[in-house]
């Protein structure tokens, strides 16, 4: 979902994390000082190592970066013909920069450089990627640049790799799915649309089912603008009707008409989680371990259900987690989620937010379900702090320090449970093998402190302004 993303860039929201009272303390809470705004990842806090300089430093500040990237992430070339080649674009993979792109420093060109691709120049400009933190960590410079300016996402590791799941997986064939998407009018059989969000790809509706009206529904409508609009759906509907869990938003069924495809799904009409995270913050409040518990709880046992099927979801984020007044929690958005069967990714579309991706995944490796398992941790930061690490950064610069400094953490440990730590701790290794599986994060005790459903669904209620004995309709 890239809502919050546009959001995000237009810096609407960047207010400091502060001590906020917990949910239970919502009422009366007294004002406590705010934390120092310090990065959320070791010492060397992102604004002590940006480069601040104004733009008098620019030409010299540049040249600089050149020769940096010159020097670390295009490995010299022994052969001296070759490399008195200049520009041979396109951009290769990572581990083949050096081959494809050749720079030689030229000091009569006003850059100082010529071979390195402008853009690659700009971007690292403009996101504050500094000469030294080039020169400290180039290959992950290199690997952000080639994912943030080609961003087809890695393959997925190899069958070796993925055991966890092997025994219990029902990997089973599904129909094409063209057969299940009906080319008739939506309209004939749902009335009283009415708009309740907005997705990059199109609007979402809650309507009612003309026949049975207390069936109630969202639908998704999405303008089939191109092929690969046509196939990205597509991929969303396959997964969404092949997994059938409690912790994911079920598909109902999908139309074709009027140049739109209309996709018909279980009905979550209390909105994402982060519209519950986001109230709590506007009331200076957070969620409490037992909710957080809970959450957890439930994207875990959506994505035990999801990696059954081998696949992973690839988004989770508390925009992608829906929630009623019931106090159900679901998984949602299929449109990053991948086969793992498949060896390679054909995926094109620009990758959304990185905020909560995995270092593996940006930095070109095979991956698996582990990525999920990072992304969790990071929703679980969310919820304690109002927003993921690294959300006041671009996604360039974040995407670096992802790769390129150690686990983000708690920006005031203290003040959590030990529990709570040693979950996230277990959830935001940087090295996948170490990173928990799903089965062993279920297990964990932190989620023997989980609220119950019927607590959690108090709290939506709070935040949705919706009163407790009133049912919802
Ligand atoms: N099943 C649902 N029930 C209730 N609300 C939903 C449902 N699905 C989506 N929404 C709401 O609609 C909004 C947009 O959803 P959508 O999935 O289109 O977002 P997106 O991920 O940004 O879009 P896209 O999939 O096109 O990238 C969500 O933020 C959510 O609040």
């Amino acid at each position: 979902m890239f809502s919050r993303f546009l959001k995000d860039s237009n810096q609407e929201h960047k207010q400091a994390i502060v001590e906020k009272p917990t949910v239970g303390e919502l009422h009366g809470a007294t004002d406590k000082e705010n934390d120092s705004h310090t990065s959320p990842f070791s010492e060397s806090g992102s604004s002590k190592i940006s480069q601040g300089s104004g733009d008098e430093n620019l030409p010299k500040r540049k040249i600089d970066l050149y020769r940096a990237i010159v020097r670390k992430i295009f490995t010299p070339l022994e052969n001296q013909e070759e490399s008195r080649l200049a520009i041979s674009a396109p951009i290769s993979s990572p581990s083949q920069v050096s081959h494809k792109v050749h720079v030689e420093y030229d000091p009569n060109s006003s850059t100082g450089f010529v071979g390195l691709p402008p853009h690659w120049e700009q971007l690292l400009l403009n996101a504050g990627i500094g000469t030294q933190e080039v020169e400290q960590y180039p290959q992950e410079a290199a690997d952000v640049l080639r994912f943030h300016t080609k961003p087809n996402l890695p393959p997925i590791a190899t069958d070796d790799m993925l055991s966890a799941y092997d025994d219990d997986c029902t990997n089973e064939e599904l129909s094409p799915v063209c057969s299940i998407i009906l080319q008739q009018d939506p309209y004939t059989f749902y009335k009283d649309l009415k708009k309740i969000g907005e997705g990059a790809s199109g609007s979402v509706y809650k309507a009612t089912s003309i026949d049975c009206p207390q069936h109630r529904v969202a639908m998704k409508k999405v303008k089939l603008t191109s092929q690969t609009v046509h196939e990205a759906m597509e991929t969303e509907i396959n997964m969404m009707r092949s997994i059938q869990n409690d912790n994911v938003v079920r598909f109902y069924e999908a139309y074709e008409w009027d140049e739109h495809l209309w996709l018909v799904m279980e009905l979550l009409e209390a909105g994402s989680l982060t519209d519950i995270i986001y109230f709590l913050m506007e009331h200076k409040c957070y969620l409490d371990e037992k909710h957080i518990a809970f959450v957890c709880q439930e994207v875990l046992k959506g994505l035990e259900g999801i990696h059954a099927l081998r696949r992973i979801h690839r988004d989770v984020k508390s925009d992608n987690v829906l929630t009623d007044f019931d106090g159900h929690m679901k998984l949602a958005d299929f449109g990053y989620c991948a086969q793992i069967s498949n060896e390679k990714l054909k995926r094109t579309t620009v990758v959304g937010t990185p905020y909560w991706m995995a270092p593996e995944l940006i930095r070109g490796k095979p991956y698996d379900y582990k990525v999920d398992v990072w992304s969790l941790g990071i929703l679980a930061l969310e919820c304690a702090e109002g927003e993921p690490p690294l959300l006041h950064e671009t996604p360039l610069r974040a995407m670096f320090l992802i790769t390129t400094r150690g686990p983000p953490g708690l920006k005031s440990p203290d003040r959590w449970s030990a529990l709570f730590r040693d979950f996230l701790q277990k959830c935001l290794q940087i090295e996948p093998s170490k990173r928990a599986s799903i089965k062993e994060l279920l297990l964990h005790p932190f989620l023997k402190s989980a609220s119950s459903r019927k607590e959690m669904a108090k709290l939506i209620r709070l935040c949705r302004k919706v009163p407790e004995h009133v049912p919802f309709m």
